[in-house]
């Protein structure tokens, strides 16, 4: 089905179009098309298998690192179809970065776990790198937690803490748009409701893109919802219409938990 454009008047940040995706002879998204609003969250519902993570995966291109995973159609961003060979893959994962369902710090200090990315693309002085390594975590809320051992491993500290560096680590390059894959389906009620109030506070700023399973969750942070099936983009719509008035039956069984 097409996208509709609901009563969101913000741009999309990303616009995908006709998106198909194989693995090998396996087509698991079939002429997606759909509309990222910027600064707003956009959360991906659907039954296990229905291809939410296979489509965030496109949206970075991460699919590009396995042999055989190929999409076509046209992902545009900034202007320009993120499918398209001539796409600089460095460039592209710094403006849209990625958070995985478990955290996953580097083995190195909290410190660096944030510097490192930033260095790739960015010539700090020491001071600079300060401030940012800093402000990113402050803005995640470990600043007070982690302040005083930042030369410490970043994989001593907890599930939920983690989660927050890799979500700091993320904005550090100052990215665009924000994919996450069910950020927070390894951590506690404590440490999710953190991981929700810092989505609300980093719309502001970035296009979040969110697979969840936890309908409370989509219901909870998204602005808009897109509900998938075997492949297919059913129905996308403000996230109050989707909970209260899906047009879709599919839509409907799903969120009253008839199967999925
Ligand atoms: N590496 C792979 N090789 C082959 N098929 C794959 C691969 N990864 C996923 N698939 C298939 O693609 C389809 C979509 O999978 P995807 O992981 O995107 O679904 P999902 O909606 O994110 O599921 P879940 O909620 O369980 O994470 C499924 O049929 C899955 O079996």
């Amino acid at each position: 089905m097409q996208d509709v454009p609901a009563a969101d008047a913000a741009a999309p940040a990303l616009s995908v179009r006709g998106l198909d995706f194989w693995y090998g002879a396996h087509r698991a998204l079939r002429d997606i098309t759909l509309d990222f609003p910027a600064r707003r969250v956009t959360g991906m519902i659907g039954p296990s298998g229905c291809g939410k993570s296979t489509l965030l995966r496109v949206l970075n291109r991460m699919y590009d690192l396995y042999p055989g995973q190929r999409a076509t159609g046209e992902v545009t961003f900034d202007g320009r179809n993120i499918l398209s060979p001539e796409m600089d893959l460095n460039v592209l994962r710094s403006r849209i970065g990625m958070v995985f369902q478990k955290p996953t710090p580097f083995p190195m200090s909290i410190y660096e776990n944030i510097a490192f990315g930033v260095r790739l693309h960015e010539t700090l002085t020491r001071p600079e790198m300060d401030a940012r390594v800093e402000d990113v975590l402050r803005r995640v809320a470990l600043w007070g937690e982690v302040k005083d051992r930042l030369g410490t491993s970043a994989t001593a500290l907890s599930g939920g803490q983690q989660q927050r560096l890799c979500i700091a680590r993320t904005i550090a390059t100052r990215p665009e748009v924000i994919l996450l894959d069910e950020p927070t389906s390894a951590l506690d009620p404590i440490s999710t409701a953190r991981i929700e109030e810092l989505l609300d506070e980093l719309k502001a700023e970035f296009t979040i893109a969110i697979v969840t399973h936890n309908m409370q969750q989509a219901a909870r942070c998204a602005d808009r919802v897109a509900f998938f099936y075997l492949g297919e983009l059913v129905e996308v719509d403000n996230a109050d219409r989707m909970f209260t008035a899906p047009r879709e039956r599919r839509t409907q069984d799903y969120i009253t938990g008839r199967f999925g």
